[in-house]
């Protein structure tokens, strides 16, 4: 913990997908929601006004940078798979070159606070939690420069953030930048984002992707049932970016995707028309195509198994990137037990939890 004032915090939820992974990488849909779990970044002020400091409770990590290693930082070109600070730093930059001020104006406004995030969501689980972490920092960058006073010589310049905007949306302005500026944080951790998880996680609604970086939401109808979600995870931390590289190496990717891809919108029609039972069965089917793809690993197979064995079934499904990470089972809201199905797989070794949309 951090001793100093608060100065700023959001919380950004985690997701899960009830179908599309990978297919919305490439075009077709997918149905994601909210979950209520949640990451949390918060600004304090402390009494060393020397340093920005960034710290993450879930990596156990404590970046301190000097202004002259920040500036390095800000003129460095973006890494893959960045630290949280650099990723801080690339948000910041980001919103400071569209904004027009110049680095040394946003480092000297962010010396002598500590950056503190702290996450509910497991990492490399599918539950989104770079996602999260993008959206908290891309939040936090746009609150902080549009705090400054534009530079004189700079007010003519203003220029659009140099992102591709989805071309659904109007251009983008400062305040409503969030989106582009965590989907290019987000690009850094998955090679290449559908931009699908940064959507739902500033979206407390049910999500879909009708093409990438194209993004609707849809709202359940009045009365229609909620659903709950068993998490289970694997236990294998995986890369996103890596399970995304496998997938497109697969040669039979694109029509495996477009099978993927017509099992979610029919789960997303659905789900519009309050049918949530319906839906969760539709989107269930799409697990043998995600195994197709080769994105099982032997430990999601036991879990699924498990919930074969209860009586009636549990039928699960990867959500993520597979490879590892979370195993879901999505069922309508109060209508079975979800205790056997926990207490069967926390029994085998693994780590679950029940989880409500945020719908
Ligand atoms: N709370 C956090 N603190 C620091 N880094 C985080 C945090 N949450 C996520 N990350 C970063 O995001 C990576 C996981 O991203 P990704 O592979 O896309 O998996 P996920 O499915 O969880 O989003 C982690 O390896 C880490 O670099
Ligand atoms: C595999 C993919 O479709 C979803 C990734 O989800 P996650 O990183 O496992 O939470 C990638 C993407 O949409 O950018």
């Amino acid at each position: 913990m951090t001793t100093g004032d608060l100065v700023f915090q959001t919380y950004v939820p985690g997701k899960v997908i009830l179908s599309g992974e990978h297919a919305v990488v490439n075009g077709y849909a997918a149905v994601v929601v909210p979950i209520n779990a949640f990451l949390t970044l918060s600004i304090k002020r402390n009494q060393n006004a020397a340093v920005f400091t960034v710290i993450s409770a879930t990596t156990g990590t404590k970046e301190i940078f000097s202004p002259s290693e920040l500036s390095m930082l800000f003129i460095a070109p973006p890494q893959p798979r960045p630290t949280p600070c650099a990723a801080m730093v690339h948000a910041l930059a980001l919103c400071a070159k569209a904004r027009g001020l110049s680095s040394d104006t946003v480092i000297s406004s962010i010396m002598g606070l500590t950056v503190s995030v702290d996450s509910e969501l497991p990492m490399g689980a599918g539950m989104g939690s770079s996602a999260a972490l993008c959206t908290a920092m891309a939040r936090t960058a746009v609150h902080i420069v549009s705090q400054l006073p534009r530079e004189p010589e700079q007010r003519m310049s203003d220029s659009p953030l140099p992102l591709s905007s989805p071309p659904s949306l109007a251009p983008i302005q400062l305040d409503a930048s969030v989106y582009d500026v965590a989907l290019a944080l987000e690009h850094l951790f998955h090679g290449k984002s559908s931009g699908i998880d940064v959507f739902c996680c500033l979206n407390p609604n049910l999500v879909t992707v009708s093409r990438t970086g194209v993004h609707s939401t849809l709202a359940m109808p009045e009365g229609a049932p909620g659903i709950e979600i068993v998490v289970v995870h694997s236990g294998v931390e995986r890369s996103t970016a890596d399970a995304v590289a496998m997938v497109q190496g697969n040669a039979d990717y694109k029509r495996v995707l477009g099978q993927i891809g017509a099992i979610s919108a029919e789960t997303a029609r659905l789900l519009g028309e309050g049918m949530t039972g319906d839906a969760l069965e539709t989107a269930l089917a799409s697990e043998q195509h995600l195994e197709a793809l080769g994105l099982s690993v032997p430990s999601i197979g036991h879990i699924l198994s498990i919930g074969q064995q209860l009586s009636p079934p549990w039928v699960g499904k990867i959500s993520g990137a597979g490879l590892g990470g979370a195993v879901i089972f999505p069922v309508v809201a109060g209508t079975r037990d979800t205790r056997p199905l926990l207490d069967a797989v926390r029994a085998a070794g693994f780590e679950a939890a029940l989880y409500s949309t945020g719908c």
